[in-house]
């Protein structure tokens, strides 16, 4: 049973890396997951300056997943273009740095100062952050959105991705899929950041879990599953010569096996991460492994984006 993925030029011995937020804030996070049986590695969305984040409690683990809101707390972008300098690609794990500036222009700025470097690691850009109390979703605005790539591609050449809050409805996916298609080098698109806004109560004390935003946060883990793979299906039919990258309720082979089969190149996972450690992705894997020698697939390409309908 072959694992490996050879996309946009990088080559991974597994499908499965690091949610960006999860076990990535620190160089000693990261290089955790570099000597896992992660295939990758992505830092924790950075901005210009040091954040961090909002008051605690600020994370919460639910029976089906998680609730977080944390606010973009990071070391600041200098320290992990540090880190991107500073990492060992010849070990054949692709380093991924994802960037969150509290504005455009502290998007634009980061991504400057990346493509001065020249460094083999690619950026995922995020449009998705739901917890920044006052600042909206640039994916949620299609317009911002275009006018944010359209600064992008002027100021950084090479290939890189955007992370996507989910979307629930046929119109919002064709409308950001055609503001993507715009963009030759956006590469991949990671589809979904965390449910934006919910809120998780605490009966017997008559409270929310978290503190910020009166107990709004993202959602994760199995609650969000089925609304993730929507998503990478339809953006993987809609923009068929880019890559979709997986994030969303997975926590086990199957459900790894479902994202591919909807169509995703690679598959993150937060939450599971989160609760079990980066053991997660030697569990996955071999799930993943068993569950294809059992259909007779050899290859992760032998199913990808295979999924029929009834
Ligand atoms: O609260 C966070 O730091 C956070 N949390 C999320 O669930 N997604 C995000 O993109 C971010 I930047």
């Amino acid at each position: 049973i072959d694992l490996s993925v050879s996309w946009l030029g990088l080559s991974m011995a597994s499908p499965l890396f690091n949610a960006s937020g999860v076990m990535c804030r620190h160089a000693d996070e990261l290089d955790r997951l570099a000597a896992s049986c992660a295939g990758a590695v992505i830092t924790k969305s950075c901005t210009l300056e040091p954040r961090a984040g909002n008051p605690e409690p600020r994370y919460a683990a639910l029976p089906f997943g998680s609730i977080n809101s944390m606010g973009l707390p990071n070391e600041g972008f200098r320290y992990y273009l540090d880190y991107a300098r500073r990492y060992d690609y010849g070990r054949g794990k692709p380093l991924f740095v994802s960037v969150s500036g509290m504005s455009a222009d502290e998007t634009l700025t980061i991504l400057g100062e990346l493509a001065r470097l020249d460094l083999p690691c690619l950026p995922e850009v995020n449009l998705s952050c739901p917890n920044v109390p006052g600042k909206p979703q640039t994916g949620y605005d299609f317009a911002a959105s275009a006018a944010l790539l359209d600064a992008i591609v002027r100021i950084y050449p090479k290939t890189f991705g955007v992370k996507l809050p989910p979307y629930f409805d046929p119109v919002h996916f064709d409308m950001m899929a055609d503001v993507l298609r715009a963009y030759p080098t956006l590469g991949f698109v990671t589809c979904i950041n965390s449910i934006g806004n919910a809120l998780v109560v605490d009966v017997e004390r008559e409270l929310a879990l978290i503190r910020p935003k009166d107990g709004l946060g993202g959602l994760g883990g199995s609650y969000v599953l089925p609304t993730a793979l929507a998503n990478v299906r339809e953006f993987a039919r809609r923009l068929p010569d880019r890559h979709v990258v997986g994030c969303g309720g997975v926590t086990s082979g199957a459900e790894a096996f479902m994202h591919i089969l909807c169509g995703a190149t690679v598959v993150q996972i937060g939450t599971c991460l989160y609760e079990e450690g980066p053991g997660a992705f030697e569990r996955i894997a071999a799930e993943l492994s068993a569950l294809m020698r059992s259909k007779g697939y050899r290859t992760l390409d032998a199913f990808r984006g295979r999924l029929g309908t009834p």
